[in-house]
């Protein structure tokens, strides 16, 4: 589905991404781990051609996007949700829903406006308010809705329960479980490591710009010490 090879990053003198290899294959679920500055964001805005890396190649279902603006990256099948959700504070959340509708690449329109209210409730009975005048769960489920109504390939989730109280971020990893039984495959970046564990069907651990781990959560479940090493838990 997506394919990164040897990508190094700068910003400016300062080397980032150190030559990364990261693949997510179709409907599969991959858990992008590393304590805070160790690249993630970057990997993730690499390939998405948000920040231009300084060699390497990025590929979506075998299409080369190395260097494709990002409105071009993401009509291959990709759905990002950033760190800090971006709502427009003039759109109301039933315009925040319409105003993302699209088939997917393969034509597919599985996510429509209904099936998301019901997916999130909570959206249906805040249709007439403004974006940015919901709670920060609230404009977490409109960010995630809003992605899923471009019905994705693939949705990449970054740090999406941050900041959430315990049972809106409860919430959310239920809808993200709901995702992935639907078989769209996703990159989450999250500190919540014992839900991922559970979740993932692949781990891949960054440090200082460099993977260090790339495997199932067999292993890091069965050895502790690696996530000890590089997660610090
Ligand atoms: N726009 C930028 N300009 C310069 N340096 C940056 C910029 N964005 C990130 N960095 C640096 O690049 C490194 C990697 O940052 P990045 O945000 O990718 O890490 P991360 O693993 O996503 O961490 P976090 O969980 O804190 O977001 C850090 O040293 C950070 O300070």
């Amino acid at each position: 589905m997506l394919h990164a090879t040897a990508l190094h990053t700068y910003y400016g003198a300062s080397h980032v991404l150190h030559g990364i290899d990261f693949r997510v294959a179709k409907g599969e679920t991959v858990a992008l781990m590393g304590r805070n500055g160790m690249g993630k964001s970057t990997l993730l805005k690499s390939m998405l051609g948000i920040v231009a890396p300084r060699s390497g190649k990025v590929a979506i279902l075998g299409r080369d996007v190395t260097g494709m603006e990002t409105s071009a990256v993401i009509r291959q099948g990709i759905a990002y949700v950033p760190e800090g959700r971006g709502m427009f504070h003039n759109l109301t959340v039933r315009e925040h829903l319409l105003m993302a509708a699209r088939a997917g690449t393969d034509g597919r329109r599985d996510w429509t406006y209904e099936r998301v209210l019901e997916t999130f409730p909570r959206l249906a009975e805040r249709l007439d308010n403004l974006g940015t005048h919901l709670s920060g769960g609230e404009q977490q489920m409109l960010s995630i809705g809003r992605a899923l109504m471009t019905n994705p390939q693939l949705l990449i989730l970054d740090e999406a329960t941050e900041g959430l109280a315990p049972l809106i971020r409860r919430d959310i990893w239920h809808v993200i479980r709901a995702i992935k039984q639907t078989g769209i495959a996703s990159i989450i970046v999250d500190k919540n490591v014992g839900v991922l564990l559970d979740l993932a069907d692949r781990h891949v651990i960054l440090v200082k710009g460099e993977v260090v781990y790339d495997g199932g959560p067999e292993t890091l479940k069965s050895d502790s010490s690696i996530l000890e090493r590089h997660i610090g838990l």
